[in-house]
């Protein structure tokens, strides 16, 4: 990756935060992986600046740190607008959306991340403001009270979530573009290590780039983490490359395993099999005996399990599989 990938704002300041910012790709033409999403905007994206028009609402879900919220960015840069953050929880009250909203210009994203979250007054508000670019809302106190019909500039909401499962079929159906985004291959991910640690000015042996990527749950997020643990290894044992043999070091240390599951996702297994015999368990049972949140479970931890086959779903639950019990080198059940 060459220099003209990272554009010289994001480069001002060593700190950790000015890295994160570097970290995140710009444009489409930057962004690894995720082609179909990739492709999908590019197209929606030309047609909406061709007809001179404010993209339509975009709706991005998948497992936490697969690149939403830099996705959002990427489209408003793409679109060449101005973007706005915020997210569900941080919106409390309608009025704090209408200040947001008509403080957009024509064409501006407004960006709402975890909008699964939103408080039920505050989602009503958007529907309107969605669907036909108004708001109504109430001024005044007492006797002066009078609603107010206010026209809002055309703009795109970019709606990340999650758990797609919990937005609201009015909230869903307004979202004229809908993208899962899914876990990364090894491929895309040895791309990010490499391009990644382009910006750290460290280097990587293709070898260490590919366990790296191979043990990071098929997430961005992850392996951008893991890759600043492991050149920490590196730099203490005095390396000027970063060897295959420190990074299985360092990711045994940190206890991510061959198949690059951690603390928690072993936890969750060997919890479904030592004290249910390997299922099938509630959610909440589970969540309650492993001590996380039930979100957590349902947006991180079984997404990945499920797709890497160690759990399956089943009408009574999860249930663990074979592969599981070969994974943490327990016996079958019948096989003691
Ligand atoms: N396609 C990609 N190419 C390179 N880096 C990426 C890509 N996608 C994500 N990243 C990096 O991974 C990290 C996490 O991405 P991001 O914050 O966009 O994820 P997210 O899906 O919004 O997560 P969350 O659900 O937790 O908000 C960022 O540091 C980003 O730089
Ligand atoms: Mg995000």
């Amino acid at each position: 990756m060459t220099d003209e990938h990272i554009t010289s704002q994001e480069t001002v300041g060593p700190g950790e935060e000015a890295m994160e910012l570097s970290l995140r790709p710009q444009y489409l033409s930057q962004y690894i992986g995720q082609t179909r999403v990739k492709k999908d905007m590019e197209i929606y994206i030309k047609a909406a600046k061709q007809r001179d028009e404010a993209l339509d609402h975009v709706l991005l879900y998948g497992p936490p740190g697969l690149g939403k919220t830099t996705m959002a960015f990427v489209i408003a840069n793409e679109l060449g607008v101005k973007l706005k953050s915020t997210s569900g929880p941080a919106i409390e009250r309608a009025g704090d959306l209408v200040a947001l909203l008509s403080d957009l210009d024509p064409g501006d994203v407004l960006f709402i991340d975890e909008i699964h979250r939103l408080a039920k007054p505050v989602e009503e508000v958007l529907y309107s403001a969605m669907e036909d670019y108004y708001v109504d809302i109430v001024v005044g106190e007492g006797q002066t009270t009078h609603a107010v019909h206010l026209p809002l500039p055309p703009f795109t909401l970019i709606g990340a979530t999650t758990l797609a499962g919990q937005l609201s079929a009015p909230l869903r159906d307004r979202f004229g573009i809908v993208e899962h985004m899914q876990y990364y291959e090894v491929k895309d991910l040895e791309d990010i290590v490499l391009r990644s640690s382009a910006v750290f000015h460290t280097k990587i042996s293709p070898e260490a780039a590919h366990e790296l990527a191979r043990r990071s749950r098929g997430t961005p997020r992850v392996a951008n983490r893991l890759l600043k643990r492991v050149r920490d290894f590196a730099e203490v044992k005095g390396e000027s490359e970063i060897s295959l043999a420190t990074t299985a070091q360092a990711l045994h240390q940190l206890q991510v395993d061959s198949a690059g599951l951690d603390q928690t996702d072993r936890k969750l297994l060997l919890t479904m099999i030592m004290s249910y015999g390997g299922g099938p368990v509630g959610i909440r049972t589970l969540a309650s005996n492993i001590g996380e949140d039930r979100e957590t479970i349902e947006s991180l931890y079984e997404p990945y399990l499920l797709q890497k086959g160690f759990i399956v779903m089943t009408p009574r639950g999860r249930v663990v599989t074979g592969k599981a019990y070969r994974q943490l080198n327990l016996p079958l059940p019948g096989e003691e």
